[in-house]
């Protein structure tokens, strides 16, 4: 019988089956954050465990708030940067190299087709998008993984979800992944890997399958996958030029990571997406998605642009489009992050940061920030957002304020007009 790609990453990296349907995988990268590691290596320390597998395949990013907004997260970030000296972690991004997590470590080449990479951030699902097998954990798997270079999962039933068709202008992977969120349900793939094939996948840009693959996770996905492909190597080539004569010698190594024709699936979708409209969220679930004619017309109080989904050059590129030579609405606030440090001067060159701020946005550095309520741009009670981030829970942004979730298109539209808008009709 043949395989699924993250049934033959979990054959290649099998340590051990210590019960039936519990697999302990040998790891190639742990990633890790000011939020979450800190709680791990304090208890490594307690336990007088302070030591790492191997400081190559750890790769480490300040970047949930920062510059630290108070002595809380100073402490935090303080902790992880002196882990990283302690263990001679030599990647790790501090104040002025950071950025978003799930945006840079890509950007750096750190991930590859065939890895298995976990991190104590839900969204490492975002990873799956190079053909890895790419989880977020808790904080004792990060302690193991940290420790021992291995973690425990089972097995990975995959869910395929074929997209088939062509996305009309004006339709981005963003609206394609919020209305299979919407069709799964946000417990629709627990425990699963969602596999995405399709003519869709196969024409999207690196960028666009991360934002796919990024919120697997907001249907209860272990990990998101895509198969890697010449728009893999291509991405790639950069980091990977020298371990290969040509570009086509990479694509024949990465077709290793391919599912089989006869590979077995727990469930094929099929989705056709030419008529997909651009999908908006209302109420506190991912889930929840309208098309954006049925929420048009909705205030809003803030627009936020960035995060993980939709912070990258493309999705800036987007909304900037629709920005040149409109202001934001006089009702509205405007907060752009670039995900990473790269990605805002690629946007300086490009002149898209000047387009924004023409609007009258405010640009921040490089963070997570507003995208889970804890620095630029919180919410005040009864406020609503517009976002291009990944979720919308219940007071996420601020306490008692409400975001609606889009594609960076529909979140600039949103911004020159001040209720949400579909920018096919600006
Ligand atoms: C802080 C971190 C644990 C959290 C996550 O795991 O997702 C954050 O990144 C988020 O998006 O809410
Ligand atoms: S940008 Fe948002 S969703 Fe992504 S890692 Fe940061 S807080 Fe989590």
């Amino acid at each position: 019988m043949g395989q699924t790609i993250a049934e033959k990453i979990f054959s290649t990296h099998l340590r051990d089956e210590p019960f039936p349907g519990t697999y302990v995988l040998d790891l190639d990268r742990v990633l890790c954050h000011e939020i979450t590691t800190p709680v791990a290596i304090a208890d490594l320390q307690w336990r007088g465990k302070d030591r790492v597998f191997d400081p190559d395949c750890i790769k480490a990013v300040i970047d949930h708030v920062t510059p630290a907004k108070d002595s809380k997260t100073a402490t935090q970030g303080k902790m992880l940067r002196e882990w990283a000296r302690r263990h001679e972690i030599k990647d790790f991004f501090d104040v002025g190299r950071n950025g978003v997590c799930h945006a840079l470590f890509p950007e750096k080449g750190f991930i590859r087709p065939g890895f298995t990479v976990i991190m104590g951030d839900s969204h490492t699902c975002t990873h799956g998008a190079f053909g890895a097998f790419a989880a977020g954990v808790g904080t004792t798997d990060l302690e193991v993984g940290i420790l021992k270079g291995v973690c425990a999962f089972r097995k990975p039933n995959t869910i395929r979800v074929n997209l088939e068709g062509s996305l009309a202008q004006g339709v981005y992977a963003k609206d394609v992944i919020l209305y299979v969120i919407g069709q799964l349900g946000v417990n629709g793939a627990t425990d699963r890997v969602i596999e995405f094939r399709g003519s869709v996948v196969d024409g999207m840009s690196m960028e666009a399958r991360m934002t796919l693959c990024n919120m697997a996770i907001e249907a209860g996905g272990t990990s998101g996958i895509c198969l890697p492909d010449m728009t893999t190597v291509n991405y790639l080539w950069p980091f990977i030029s020298s371990d290969y004569p040509d570009k086509e010698a990479a694509l024949k190594d990465f077709s290793r990571w391919h599912s089989d024709a006869d590979a077995e699936y727990e469930k094929v979708l099929d989705f056709d997406v030419c008529d997909l409209e651009p999908q908006v969220t209302f109420d506190y679930k991912p889930d929840c998605v309208k098309s954006v004619g049925e929420m048009a017309g909705t205030p809003v109080d803030q627009v936020y642009i960035g995060t993980c989904t939709n912070g990258r050059i493309e999705d800036l590129r987007v909304a900037a489009e629709i920005l040149k030579g409109r202001k934001l609405a006089d009702t509205v606030r405007g907060i752009v992050s670039p995900a990473t440090p790269k990605i805002f001067q690629d946007a300086l060159a490009e002149g898209i940061i000047q387009v924004f701020m023409d609007a009258g946005f405010c640009v921040t550095n490089p963070t997570c920030g507003a995208c889970l309520g804890m620095s630029n741009g919180v919410l005040a009670e009864g406020e609503v957002c517009a976002s291009t981030s990944n979720r919308n829970f219940n007071g996420r942004m601020g306490k008692g304020g409400m975001v609606h979730l889009m594609s960076p298109s529909t979140a600039a539209a949103t911004a020159v007009k001040g209720v949400i808008t579909d920018a096919r009709r600006i």
